[in-house]
């Protein structure tokens, strides 16, 4: 393959679970992560959509946000019991505690760390993320950022995205944390 070598020489023993808040760049990051590596990428939310045939959205309006939370929970625990991959998540998946726990035993979570300024300048412009449909989209995201932050402490390996690093800084960023674990990322000689 043309790319192999751009790929790093390592083999992934775990899946790395991407958390954090909505706009951290968990998606984008993820690909760019999963590409890097050679790796599969998946998405959590990008499942459900696919098995529903329906956005993210739609499902909040007709179905509820617990019925969605029981499907990402669903597909969070089936992409764990498969190969190691690059899973990145919605933002209120690791809220979960038994979430947090699959997480741990069986993949490593990090999360992407962002302020809530360039959380906002990111999703702004969006309305796909129905928790933002609001009268005040801000007020939400300020409320979320302050409860949720906590917990996203609470994961094995934090990343810091800053406004000037691109989603492929970011990635190298996230490799760099994970080749402090050989257990995570086994280099290969
Ligand atoms: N490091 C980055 N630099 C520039 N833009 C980014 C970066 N990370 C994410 N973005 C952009 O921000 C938006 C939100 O990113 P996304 O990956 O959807 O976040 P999440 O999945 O965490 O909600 C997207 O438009 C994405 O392209
Ligand atoms: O923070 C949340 O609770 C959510 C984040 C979204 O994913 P991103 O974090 O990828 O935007 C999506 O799962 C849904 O709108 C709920
Ligand atoms: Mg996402």
């Amino acid at each position: 393959m043309a790319d192999t070598a751009r790929h790093n020489r390592a083999r992934l023993k775990r899946t790395v679970v991407l958390v954090g808040m909505m706009g951290a760049g968990k998606t984008a990051v993820g690909r760019a992560l999963a590409a890097r590596l050679g790796v599969a990428f998946r998405d959590s939310d990008q499942e459900i959509e696919a098995a529903a045939n329906m956005t993210i959205a739609e499902i909040f309006a007709r179905d509820g946000e617990p019925f969605f939370r029981r499907k990402e929970s669903q597909v969070i625990g089936r992409l764990l019991d498969g190969v190691p991959c690059i899973l990145s998540t919605g933002g209120g998946a690791f809220l979960s505690e038994a979430n947090r726990e699959m997480i741990s035993n069986r993949g490593v979570s990090v999360w992407l760390d962002a302020s809530l300024d360039l959380l906002w300048s990111r999703v702004r412009h969006k309305d796909t993320r129905p928790l933002l449909r609001t009268a005040d989209p801000k007020g939400a995201l300020t409320a979320l950022f302050e409860a949720r932050v906590p917990v996203y402490r609470l994961a094995d390996l934090s990343v810091a995205t800053q406004p000037d690093y691109s989603i492929d800084d970011t990635a190298g960023r996230v490799l760099e944390a994970l080749a402090t674990r050989p257990d995570i990322l086994e280099p290969l000689s």
